[in-house]
């Protein structure tokens, strides 16, 4: 009998923990040299702009070490556990894991935001240490122990989809019906991890396992399919692009980065196909323990990063939030480039549901917002000289139900990330208000531009509280004017008939 490897559950931990601050803050580097390549060939002037922010977000994190994205994710780990080690503990394999992510989130020097939620129809209590980690253990001969870890943000995860479909029904149409429905909360350009086969659990499992695999596409093509997978994702991956959908749905070439796909054999009866997107702040490492202690994940280079360095547009507007009119709201149209100087009131889901509750009690609220701009956001609490910690926009389409309690109460604007839907861009357009847009995944770019923080209501809904930001030239982007036009219907559908008359993409 093969002798047993120990694995210590300190080594465990430190690995764990240790992993969850470097994804935190390290993109991985083939997200970002695809990204650097997508902002080169990259056509779409807005599109263009938002992937030059996040490039230049994902190195100012890589500097300072704060995280990429504000929604510092769910974890989920992939362990591969060798049949010939033995975990030194008491605990189990998932006390361990748990304890590691505590350690990782709750780190005094790069605090992570809490954004996990017990008893999730009924209380949503915040966990507040990110706990419980989404676990998924395989027993594999060997003895190493080899584990992914990923931190995977709530608006990629929320755009999630899955049909048992007939077996002769098509993959790729599926996939092209549903990407416009996704619209832009998954944050593109992201990848898209498709699992196919097996039965619906693990058909999810499988197209999240596949998200961890790493971007080859430019390699795949430059080689050419050597299989029936490969030449679908090519396929898949053309296809999607050409629905000019772009970063952050603003219309563009690259709305994807990459198509991973993982199979597994199925019933006769079906084709379970599974699609999850990844969103800008991809976030995954991998590390293999063999007894001898913690694993150690190498830094990047700072050089690796592509020569990007975000500036606000010259021809921005400057916008005084302090004594902004009705009038000026109107007279944005959907496009313009904003830069906010002022203060806003901020407030995302919970703060909604409780604002809507409290009104329909006809309870008083902690904070009047007549004349006031809302930002829909969830920050990381601050470290060090920080005033607040990144604070990158939440998906908007999640207030659409409330757009009009908000607006009744004379809000001026909102500002989140993503698309509104039909009946909120009609609200906005019957009170004259407007939707403006922050670039998601260029969370502590973002944050820079706040220089106060106070709660003002709410304080113990966490990071759902109500704060009040003073911000100074903070960019965003008109997407819904105050006629109801809408950036996100109206860009893509530009861009694909772009890509299609002037056959903008690579062959
Ligand atoms: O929770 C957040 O801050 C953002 C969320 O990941 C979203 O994309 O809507």
């Amino acid at each position: 009998m093969a002798e047993m490897t120990t694995i210590r559950e300190e080594d465990l931990i430190e690995s764990v923990a240790d992993a969850l601050q470097y994804i935190s803050y390290f993109h991985p580097m083939d997200y970002i040299r695809a990204l650097g390549e997508a902002y080169k060939a990259e056509a779409g002037p807005a599109a263009k702009d938002a992937i030059a922010q996040i490039l230049t977000n994902s190195r100012m994190c890589a500097e300072g070490h704060r995280p990429i994205c504000q929604d510092t994710g769910i974890v989920n780990v992939f362990v591969k556990w060798g049949q010939d080690c033995r975990l030194e503990s008491d605990k189990s394999l998932q006390e361990v894991v748990d304890e590691g992510v505590r350690r990782a989130y709750l780190d005094p020097d790069n605090k992570l935001r809490a954004s996990v939620l017990a008893d999730p129809a009924f209380t949503r209590r915040n966990t507040k240490d990110n706990t419980p980690c989404v676990l998924h253990v395989e027993m594999v001969k060997g003895s190493k122990v080899s584990v992914d870890v990923a931190a995977k943000g709530g608006g990629s995860e929320n755009k999630s989809k899955f049909k048992m479909m007939n077996p002769s029904d098509s993959i790729v149409d599926w996939v092209l019906e549903m990407l416009p429905q996704m619209g832009a909360g998954w944050c593109p350009p992201g990848m898209l991890g498709i699992g196919i086969g097996g039965t619906a659990e693990h058909c999810m499992l499988l197209a999240k396992q596949a998200l961890m695999e790493p971007i080859d596409m430019a390699q795949l093509k430059l080689r050419g399919p050597q299989t029936d997978i490969e030449a679908l994702r090519i396929e898949i991956f053309d296809k999607v692009n050409a629905l000019g959908i772009g970063a952050q749905g603003l219309g563009g070439l690259s709305t994807i980065l990459d198509v991973k796909i993982m199979d597994a054999p199925c019933h006769a009866a079906g084709k379970p196909v599974a699609m999850i997107p990844n969103c800008a702040a991809t976030r995954h490492a991998h590390f293999t323990l063999d007894g001898s202690g913690p694993a150690f994940l190498e830094a990047p280079k700072l050089d690796e990063w592509p020569d990007v360095h975000w500036t606000p547009d010259v021809a921005a507007k400057r916008v005084n939030l302090d004594t902004l009119t009705a009038e000026d709201v109107q007279s944005w149209k959907q496009g313009d480039r904003l830069l906010l100087n002022g203060r806003m009131l901020t407030g995302r889901d919970a703060a909604h549901k409780r604002i809507a509750d409290m009104l329909a009690k006809g309870e008083e609220l902690p904070v009047d917002f007549k004349g006031r701009v809302i930002y829909y956001v969830g920050p990381v609490d601050p470290v060090r000289e920080e005033v607040v910690g990144p604070a990158g926009p939440t998906t908007a389409t999640r207030m659409d139900k409330f757009s009009d309690t908000m607006l009744n109460l004379g809000l001026l604007a909102s500002v989140g990330k993503a698309e509104r839907g039909v009946a909120a861009t009609e609200s906005i357009a019957k009170h004259k208000s407007a939707y403006l847009m922050a670039v998601g995944g260029a969370a502590y770019l973002v944050s820079r531009a706040i220089k106060q923080s106070k709660v003002v209501g709410f304080a113990d809904l966490g990071m759902e509280a109500i704060y009040e930001f003073t911000v100074e030239d903070m960019p965003v982007t008109v997407a819904v004017d105050s006629t109801g036009q809408n950036v996100h219907q109206l860009a893509p559908l530009v861009w694909k008939k772009k890509i299609a008359d002037e056959g903008l993409l690579p062959a």
